[in-house]
């Protein structure tokens, strides 16, 4: 059954492995760029424009980082391409590494694998922190000499590392793990760090403050810190957040940690979350813990159907509920599993309960900027009037067709064997690759040569918003 001891070496293990940086369409976003009194900056941390429902998002902030939004939700509603994830991750940027963000499309809880409550039964369980505090063993001091070793045979790499505090020195043997983390941390002569002893994970606190002369070692972000004192084995307080969602699959019998690699998850019975519940409490109760409500980001939430809505109603009601945030671009459109419509196909009693922001379309300068730092993202030199022709086709076409042109016209460039991305790269790839309008038009042109050409099929009702 759960122990403190054993979740945080196992979870951070897991996480080093499986962490992927968010990358691709939305990695310029940094934050939701408001100043100090919560008001949208024209452009900071990649977010341009938008500045209503970035005002809005950033006084939802202030009530999360308050407590006071449990039991509700929110919809950002608007056209596809006006940034509803944009905000939604400059949100989870904002609110720091220690609360949990998890991010799902609607879609992802048609599986075959688990039914669509138990699917979200587990977003909602990984949007939940609890934050543990324990006594740990750690070996802390400075790094006097690091030797390592490789078999000529096997390739096998080992080690010693000589540690010292202001009393006293020891050698310590290192394996593998431990060699690697050193070097991925770069940790060399000099540093001080701490090891715990339970996962091997090491941590750089930072540089000998007796180093400060070395300049050609040190780089401008170096902290100095003083040599430890006294013993090198110590215990100390340590804090860190787990999500309630690990808890479960580090305890679930038939799964087992390792499934948290693999991500295959499976059903996990509702006793194991029981029994994780009931000594969550215990722990808090004990002053050893506390919940961290965090928020589940959930796209596309016009593809979930009435038994979704009418559990994410029920669930909102807990008192550990994380921040539901949803984003649709659908207007009046059919609830799935009902021959009923409704405003972005959410049933009348969950929208009651949202704050509803709405995103609007950007103008010609705005998406002009929004394209200016998707090069700078990507590294893209671009000309004055290639920029201006792609902002062009951005505003005539979409911002997202526009933003992908930049990645193939670069590749253009590339090949012409020029540094910077010109007017007739910009023109070349518009030509190759055609946005919805004209793929549109030429469907209607030739449809008759398609196969499987069933007009009264489509279903014209379920439109997105225009
Ligand atoms: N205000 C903004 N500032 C900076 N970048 C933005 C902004 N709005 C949108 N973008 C960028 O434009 C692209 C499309 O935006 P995004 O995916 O957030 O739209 P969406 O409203 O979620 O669309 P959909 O309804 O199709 O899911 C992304 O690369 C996003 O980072």
């Amino acid at each position: 059954m759960a122990s403190l001891e054993g979740i945080q070496s196992k979870t951070q293990e897991i996480r080093d492995l499986t962490r992927m940086e968010r990358t691709g369409a939305q990695s310029h976003i940094r934050g939701l760029g408001l100043d100090d009194s919560l008001e949208p900056r024209k452009i900071s941390q990649g977010m341009v424009g938008q500045i209503e429902a970035r005002r809005a998002a950033g006084i939802i902030m202030k009530m999360i980082t308050q407590g006071k939004i449990a039991g509700r939700a929110i919809l950002i509603g608007g056209q596809p391409g006006t940034g509803k994830t944009a905000i939604a991750l400059g949100m989870a940027k904002s609110l720091g590494e220690d609360v949990p963000f998890t991010m799902l499309a609607g879609s992802e809880i048609f599986s075959l694998e688990m039914s669509k409550t138990e699917a979200l039964i587990q977003a909602f369980r990984k949007s939940i922190g609890v934050r543990i505090r324990e006594e740990a063993e750690i070996i802390e001091g400075e790094v006097l000499e690091i030797e390592i070793d490789k078999s000529v045979q096997s390739g096998a790499k080992s080690g010693k590392i000589t540690l010292k505090t202001t009393d006293m020195e020891a050698i310590y043997d290192l394996g593998q793990k431990m060699i690697e983390s050193i070097q991925k941390e770069k940790i060399q002569a000099g540093d001080i760090i701490t090891i715990d002893k339970a996962s091997g994970k090491i941590s750089k606190l930072g540089r000998s403050i007796a180093r400060s002369g070395d300049y050609d070692t040190v780089g401008s972000s170096s902290r100095f810190v003083q040599c430890p004192e006294g013993e090198l084995h110590k215990r100390k307080e340590v804090v860190h957040t787990v999500t309630l969602h690990e808890v479960d699959v580090i305890n679930s019998r038939t799964q087992g940690f390792m499934a948290l690699f693999a991500g295959d998850i499976g059903e996990i019975k509702q006793e194991v979350r029981d029994q994780i519940d009931t000594k969550v409490s215990e722990w808090r109760e004990e002053g050893r813990a506390e919940i961290v409500p965090g928020v589940l980001f959930i796209d596309e939430v016009h593809m979930l159907d009435i038994e979704c809505f009418s559990y994410l109603n029920r669930a909102l009601e807990s008192e550990s509920a994380p921040i539901v945030i949803m984003a649709t671009n659908r207007g009046m459109t059919k609830i799935r599993g009902t021959n009923y419509m409704a405003p972005h196909g959410i049933p009348l009693d969950l929208l009651d309960r949202l704050l509803i922001i709405q995103t609007t379309p950007y103008n010609e300068k705005e998406t002009q900027q929004i394209l200016q730092i998707r090069c700078q993202e990507e590294d893209v030199e671009i000309s004055d009037k290639a920029l201006k022709l792609l902002t062009k086709i951005g505003m005539e076409t979409s911002l997202r067709y526009s933003i992908h042109l930049i990645t193939t016209a670069n590749l253009v460039a590339i090949k012409r064997k020029s540094p910077e991305v010109d007017v007739e790269d910009v023109r070349r790839v518009y030509g190759l690759f055609i946005d919805i309008k004209r793929s549109s038009k030429f469907l209607q042109d030739y449809q008759s040569e398609f196969l499987f050409y069933e007009a009264d099929d489509i279903d014209d009702k379920d439109v997105e918003m225009a």
